[in-house]
């Protein structure tokens, strides 16, 4: 679904991705990982239409779009959310979501000033719609508030289920664990699994490393903007290269240790 050939970027004597190659299959949770600084928010940038690489390609589904702009990528199917929220903050809660719908819902400017009865079938499927996905995500409470007036765990719910109501083929959720608390982040990981069951490719960037290791079946592993380690999380989790990474050459052992065990996540073995 998703193919990253020899991804090249640079911010005047930046180089934010250097030769970076990956890919995410249909039905598949790909985790890019990597200490602060290592590319992966302008892997995503790249692979929406947000930056154009200097080198490199991004197939999606065999589609090149190198440097396509994020509406004729979005067309394609893909879906994003953002390290923090960016929703329609003035907007309620289902609107945000209905927005979504906006995508695939064949409506002309017609029928919106007439309201036309495929204007008015068009609306009902959209809000029917947005509440499901509104469930998926497991909001519960009120849907006509304003959508800043959610806590912030809630308001990266609204941004997944916006994102979800797009129906894309591939979705990138860049650190929808930050700032969440334990039992959020439990719930995450459920909703991580329900959406990777929908049939989607997913790319997921995430710190951390518990949720990582769980739910992926894929790792890949960024250093100064190149894949240093790319498999499933059991073989990532033992590669000196993906410690050394997180903490460079000149760690000492005690240091080392600790990084292993974040590497591995805690629980998960
Ligand atoms: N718009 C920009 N202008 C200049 N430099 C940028 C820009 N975006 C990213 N960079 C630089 O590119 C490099 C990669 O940044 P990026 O945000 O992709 O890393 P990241 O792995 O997502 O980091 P984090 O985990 O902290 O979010 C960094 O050196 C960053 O400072």
């Amino acid at each position: 679904m998703l193919r990253v050939e020899d991804l090249r970027l640079s911010f005047g004597g930046v180089r934010a991705l250097d030769g970076l190659g990956f890919e995410a299959a249909p039905g598949e949770i790909v985790s890019l990982i990597g200490p602060n600084g290592a590319g992966k928010t302008s892997a995503f940038n790249c692979v929406t239409g947000f930056y154009r690489p200097t080198g490199g390609r991004v197939l999606v589904d065999g589609t090149d779009v190198t440097g396509r702009r994020p509406s004729a990528i979005a067309a394609l199917g893909v879906s994003r959310t953002f390290q923090s929220p960016r929703l329609f903050r003035e907007l309620s809660v289902l609107d945000n979501v209905r927005s979504g719908t906006h995508l695939w819902l064949r409506q002309n400017v017609f029928d919106a000033l007439l309201h036309t009865p495929r204007f008015k079938r068009g609306e009902r499927e959209a809000t029917d719609e947005a509440h499901r996905w509104l469930d998926f995500v497991g909001l519960r409470g009120d849907r006509a508030g304003l959508v800043r007036q959610l806590p912030y765990g809630e308001q990266r719910r609204v941004e997944i289920a916006r994102a979800l109501a797009r129906r894309p083929r591939l979705l990138l959720l860049d650190e929808p664990a930050a700032g969440l608390n334990h039992g959020e982040k439990a719930e995450l990981l459920d909703l991580l699994r329900r959406i990777r069951d929908l049939g989607a490719a997913v790319a997921l960037i995430e710190h951390d490393m518990g949720l990582v290791m769980e739910v992926s079946q894929r790792v890949v592993v960024l250093n100064f903007g190149r894949g240093i380690a790319d498999g499933p999380p059991g073989a990532v989790r033992r590669d000196p290269a993906v410690i050394e990474a997180y903490l460079g050459r000149d760690a000492d052992e005690a240091e080392l240790a600790a990084a292993r065990e974040e590497v591995r996540g805690a629980g998960t073995d």
